[in-house]
Parts: C-alpha cells; structure tokens; sequence
C-alpha cells in the first residue's frame, strides 16, 4: 500500500568520537567528530519511511537538528503526491519560508537541514517506487527529473526548456551505460591514507593496502607546513608510481597567492587537483589560482562547502573550477544537485562529488552513477571521492571494489542506519558518549 501523508519528522543528533583516531583531519579541521542529524520521516503506512542526514563534524550538531524541527511542521501533514509531482515547487517552499529564510538565504545551518529532510524525502520516494535512488532517478523522464528543480537564480544560465532538451540528447547509449556501471561500478578515489594527523608510517601502511585493494587514485591533506607537505606528497608519489593520480586538499588554509606559491612547491609530485586553496566564497581567488596552476597541469577542485547552486553557477561560468565537487549534504539534497549536475554539463566541467564523512559516501554513489548514465554519458576527469569511514553502521553500506563504487541495489537513498548504532552513537546519551565522559576523554557540553 503506498502512503499518502507525512505522519511525522524526527530527528536524532548522532554523532563519532572519530578525532580520537585523528580519522578526517586536515589544515583547518583538525580534530573531527563526524556527525549528522539523522531524520525519519513516517507516513500512514506503518514501516514505509524516509530516512534522511546532513553532516558536520561534532559541535553545532545539535543547531542543525534544532533547524530540522524548526523545517518539520513544513512537511508533516503534507500528501506526499502533493510533494512528488511538484517537487521544485515543495523545495522552494521549504527554503523560503517568510521569516526563516533571513537565516540563510539557501545557506549555512537552515540549508544544511533542508538537505537532511529533503534527502528524506527522495529516500521515502525511491522506497516507494522500489528502487535506489541511482534508478529512480535514471527512470525518470528529462521532463519530471527537470520538474524537482527549483531554477530561481539559474534562469541566466540554464532554463528547464535547456535542461529536458540536455537530458533528451543524453538518452543515446543509457542502457549500455547502465549495464556498465552494474558490471564494472563508477570510479573512486580514496582520502584515508593521507589525512593530517597521520604519521608517515601510517600513511605509508594505508597507502600499500589501498594499492593492493586496487585503488589508483589517492588523495592527500596539505597547508599546514610547507615541509611536511613536500614530503608526504613525494612519499606518496613514490609509493604510488608515476601513474597513479595524485590530489591534494588545503580545506580553505591559505590566502590566493600563498596558494599559488605554495602549489607550486608541490607540483614536482605531479598533481591533477588542489582543493579548496582558499575560501569557499571566493570565486575571483578560484579563477585566479586555477589561471596559475594551469600550466603546471593543476586544476582547481571545490564544492565541499559551496553553499548553493547560485555559487556553482558562478564557479562553473567563470573558469574558477575545474571539477566541480557536488555535496550530497551541503546543498539543499537531490534537487539542488541535479541542478549543479545539469549547469556542469552545459559548461563542460566534470562533477567529482565530495564525499567520506559519515553517509557521504552512501549517498553521493547514487548521483555519480545517475550522472555518468544520464547526464555527462562520460568518465574522463572523473572520479569520486572514498573514504573507509563509518560504513559498519549503515544497513546497506556502499559497496567499493578495485576502486569503483559498486551501483547498490536496495531500495532509497542507502541512508538507513542500524538501529544499535544510532542508540549507540546518540550524542550525549548514547553508551559510546556516556563512556567517553565518564573516561573524561570528552565533556558533554
Ligand atoms: C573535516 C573533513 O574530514 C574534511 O577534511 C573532508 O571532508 C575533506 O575536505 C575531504 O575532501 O574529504
Ligand atoms: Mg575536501
């Protein structure tokens, strides 16, 4: 029987103890605890739900849920055929609500938890069709998938009359796309040998295993010394051969010419991208920097924390970006995405989406499969990120093998977490947190 109306939202602030490890550290980030609010939406039908996250990295967790109650009397009560057969519109709504839109708009906290209920929201849509998301998505018709857009800002750009007519172009070879990806899975790179915090043992250890479980693509952590970077870079270049490609990721640490600067003390590791050299904001830094690097053969790669499509847009149009680093969770979820996904098209830039955390990489699997089938019909500069991070508590957790996310097969967005995790990880009450305080380990502040 399918449901016809949102019965409740609630929100859970769970959250991992993952700086303990030093496990996602990086220049400006240097002690993490990955963590999301992690939403259930119910309907009227008893066990037909949808489950949906957004991410941070420990405090301010708690803001975030805070923000999803404040977006759930938008959604309880509402038909959920209401919602799919206008999708764009629904998202407008939630992200234009008269007074809480002053928080944002589109940004920060308030965007952060339309992401976690509006990936709810799909997951809920793809469990009822029952399908994963990746399917649903590469089913739908140019016209439909076009319709869950809210195209306010893009019209500049990007029109829906474009986007169908795009999508309609890429019909060519989708079967045997699809058949692709269910055999041989989209590729990844991987980001859990090279964080900050790791000594050169360590990374040279994690560097061997993902060599021999197939990986070919490494990512590693700069901008806190110039030193360390130049040889943790040259390690890894030497562990990984001259073939293999190398990226690197400042989180944000440095001004624009001291990025221009330092890249090219590095660049005798043969690097393919930098990431985030310097704010997030700064789209005429980007264009500058990636106007340096580009004789020494180095993109500029950003999105992690690009706060909406109206910042891509920007990013994409002006040559700021060379791989465009969609957010499952930082932008407001699927629709949003799509959105980037499609102007990434138009503008010839591939999408390597961001991912690790926790959840991320659950999620952003569905978009890079859906876009290589249906939109960008292409692998070439392409590849998403990986993280082994988390999966354990995750009912379907990613699949990764030889390197390349493996299509999943279960029905929604692959956000459902088990049951004894979430009880476990409940941040403060859960008994990995009440044993953490009473070690006097963490303060529950
Ligand atoms: C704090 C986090 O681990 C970040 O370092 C991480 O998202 C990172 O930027 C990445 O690209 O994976
Ligand atoms: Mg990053």
């Amino acid at each position: 029987m399918a449901p016809t109306v949102i019965t409740a939202c609630s929100v859970r602030d769970i959250r991992f103890p993952t700086s303990l490890e030093r496990d996602g550290s990086d220049a400006m980030n240097k002690a993490p605890d990955y963590s999301c609010p992690y939403v259930v939406l119910t309907t009227d039908v008893v066990g037909v739900e949808g489950h949906g996250i957004t991410f941070t990295v420990g405090k301010g967790n708690e803001i975030v849920c805070h923000a999803v109650r404040v977006l759930s009397k938008m959604v309880v009560g509402q038909k959920v055929n209401e919602i799919y057969s206008d999708f764009g519109k629904f998202w407008q709504t939630l992200t234009s609500e008269d007074q809480m839109r002053w928080l944002g708009p589109e940004k920060g906290v308030m965007h952060l938890a339309v992401a976690a209920v509006v990936n709810a929201l799909w997951d809920l849509w793809a469990k009822i069709e029952g399908k994963p998301l990746w399917k649903l998505l590469a089913d739908m018709e140019p016209e439909k998938l076009v319709s869950t857009i809210d195209f306010r800002y893009m019209h500049d750009v990007l029109t829906p009359e474009e986007a169908i007519e795009m999508l309609k172009k890429s019909q060519d070879g989708k079967q045997e796309r699809e058949a692709e990806m269910l055999a041989k899975g989209y590729p990844c790179y991987t980001t859990s040998c090279g964080w900050l915090g790791y000594e050169d043992e360590k990374i040279e250890r994690l560097c061997r295993e993902a060599l021999e479980e197939g990986f070919t693509r490494f990512k590693a952590k700069v901008g806190a010394d110039i030193e360390d970077d130049r040889r943790r870079c040259r390690l890894i270049r030497k562990l990984i051969g001259p073939n293999n490609i190398l990226l690197v990721d400042a989180n944000q640490r440095w001004e624009v010419q001291q990025a221009i600067d330092w890249m090219k003390e590095l660049a005798d590791s043969k690097i393919t991208w930098i990431e985030e050299p310097t704010s997030p904001d700064d789209i005429l830094g980007h264009l500058q920097i990636a106007k340096a690097l580009n004789p020494l053969g180095i993109g500029v790669a950003t999105g992690e924390q690009c706060q909406n499509r109206i910042m891509f847009k920007q990013f994409l149009k002006s040559g700021a970006m060379q791989f465009c680093q969609i957010d499952s969770c930082r932008l407001g979820g699927v629709n949003e995405n799509l959105a980037v996904i499609l102007m990434a098209h138009k503008f010839g830039v591939p999408v390597c989406p961001h991912a690790g955390g926790v959840g991320l990489c659950e999620l952003v699997q569905h978009l890079s499969i859906f876009d290589y089938i249906c939109v960008s019909g292409s692998l070439e500069n392409r590849m998403t990120e990986y993280l082994d991070h988390l999966h354990q508590h995750f009912k379907a957790p990613c699949v990764v093998r030889e390197g390349n996310y493996i299509p999943p097969q279960a029905a929604g967005y692959s956000v459902d977490m088990k049951e004894s995790s979430l009880n476990d990880y409940e941040w403060p009450t859960g008994r990995v947190w009440q044993d953490l305080i009473a070690s006097g380990k963490y303060t529950a502040e």
